[in-house]
C-alpha cells in the first residue's frame, strides 16, 4: 500500500511546479493590477475603446488567416503593424498626452505620495468665488440665459484662454450674470475662472467627439464635455433651452444638477484635503443625480 501511495505521489506530483513566493513578487502583483486597472479605465473613458475593438478584430481576422495558412494577408499584417503603431500614437496623441498629465498632476502625485502637505492646505479658491458661481448658475438657469463657465485646475487652460477676450475681474454673481447677458459683447462661447478672477470670456472649447453624447445636447454641451475630456477642468453649462445646469469633469456630464450638488462639486476641487474627507459623499450624490439625469 505505502509502494502504491509512493508511486502515485511520484507519477502525479513531480509535475507540480510550486514558485517560492517573495514579497516583492506580491507587491509586483499588486503594482501590475493597479496599473491594468487605471489602463483599462482610461481606455473604457475615451476613444481608445474604440481602438481596442478595432485591433481585437483586427486580431481575429489575423489569426483566421493563420489558421488557414493566407500568406499574402500575414505578410501583408506583418508589414503594416509597425505603420499602424505609428497612426495609433498619432490619431490619440490627445488622449496620451492627457493620460501622462494626469500621471503628473500634483493630485495624483499627492494622493500617492503625501509628499506636498503644504500643497494639500491650499485653497484653490475662495468661499465667495463658490457662492458666486452658484448663485449666478441657477439664477441664469431660471430665466434660461444660456452660459458655459470653465474652472480651471492644475492644468493651465491658457491655450483656449487665448481664443477669447482677456479679462482680468473678481467673481461675483452680478458679473457672471453680465456676462452672459443675450445680446451682449462677451455673452457667446465660454469664461475660464482661474482661482478666483475671470480670465477670458468669449473661449472657444474643444468640442466632444464621443458617440455616446445625447442627441438632444448640443454644442454648448459637448463643449463643456470636450473641455473635460482634454484637461481636468470642471465646466458648468446652463442651458438657454431647459434652463438646466450641468457639470462636466473628467468626460462626464451630469446633467440638471442642484445648487447643493454644484457647490459640493465645487468645494471638492476648492479645497485638496476636502477632496478626500468628502469623496464618498460625492461619489453617492453622483449616483443619484445620474439617475435623475437619465
Ligand atoms: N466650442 C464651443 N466653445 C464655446 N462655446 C460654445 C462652443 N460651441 C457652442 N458654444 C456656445 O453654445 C451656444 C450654442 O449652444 P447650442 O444651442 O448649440 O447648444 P446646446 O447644448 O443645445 O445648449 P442649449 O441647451 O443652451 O441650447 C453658442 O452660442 C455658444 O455660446
Amino acid at each position: 500500500m505505502k509502494q502504491f501511495i509512493m508511486k502515485y505521489l511520484n507519477e502525479y506530483m513531480t509535475g507540480f511546479y510550486l514558485p517560492t513566493l517573495r514579497l516583492t513578487d506580491i507587491l509586483e502583483i499588486i503594482i501590475i493590477a493597479f496599473l491594468l486597472y487605471q489602463i483599462i479605465l482610461w481606455i473604457k473613458n475615451t476613444k481608445a475603446w474604440m481602438l481596442l475593438k478595432g485591433i481585437l478584430v483586427l486580431g481575429v481576422f489575423i489569426l483566421g488567416a493563420a489558421i488557414f495558412r493566407m500568406y499574402t494577408i500575414l505578410w501583408i499584417a506583418q508589414n503594416l503593424l509597425p505603420v499602424m503603431a505609428t497612426a495609433a500614437v498619432i490619431i490619440f496623441q490627445p488622449e496620451l498626452r492627457r493620460a501622462l498629465e494626469k500621471l503628473g498632476e500634483k493630485q495624483f502625485l499627492t494622493s500617492v505620495v503625501p509628499f506636498d502637505k503644504k500643497g494639500r492646505d491650499n485653497v484653490r479658491f475662495s468661499e465667495t468665488t463658490v457662492d458666486g458661481i452658484v448663485e449666478a448658475s441657477f439664477a441664469m438657469g431660471a430665466v434660461k440665459t444660456g452660459a458655459l463657465i470653465v474652472v480651471e485646475q492644475a492644468i493651465m487652460l491658457s491655450e483656449y484662454e487665448v481664443t477669447g477676450i482677456r479679462l482680468d475681474c473678481i467673481v461675483s454673481p452680478q458679473v457672471l450674470l453680465n456676462i452672459f447677458e443675450h445680446n451682449t459683447p462677451l455673452h457667446d462661447g465660454a469664461i475660464i475662472i482661474r482661482g478666483d478672477r475671470i480670465v477670458s470670456a468669449t473661449c472657444y472649447l474643444p468640442l466632444s467627439d464621443n458617440m455616446g453624447i445625447s442627441k438632444e445636447l448640443g454644442t454648448r454641451h459637448r463643449a463643456a464635455i470636450g473641455m473635460s475630456e482634454v484637461s481636468d477642468a470642471m465646466v458648468i453649462a446652463v442651458s438657454e433651452e431647459t434652463g438646466y445646469v450641468s457639470v462636466a469633469l473628467g468626460g462626464q456630464l451630469v446633467r440638471n444638477i442642484t445648487p447643493e450638488y454644484l457647490r459640493e462639486r465645487l468645494e471638492s476641487i476648492q479645497n485638496r484635503r476636502a477632496e478626500t474627507s468628502k469623496w464618498k459623499t460625492l461619489w453617492k450624490g453622483r449616483q443619484k443625480h445620474e439617475k435623475g439625469a437619465d
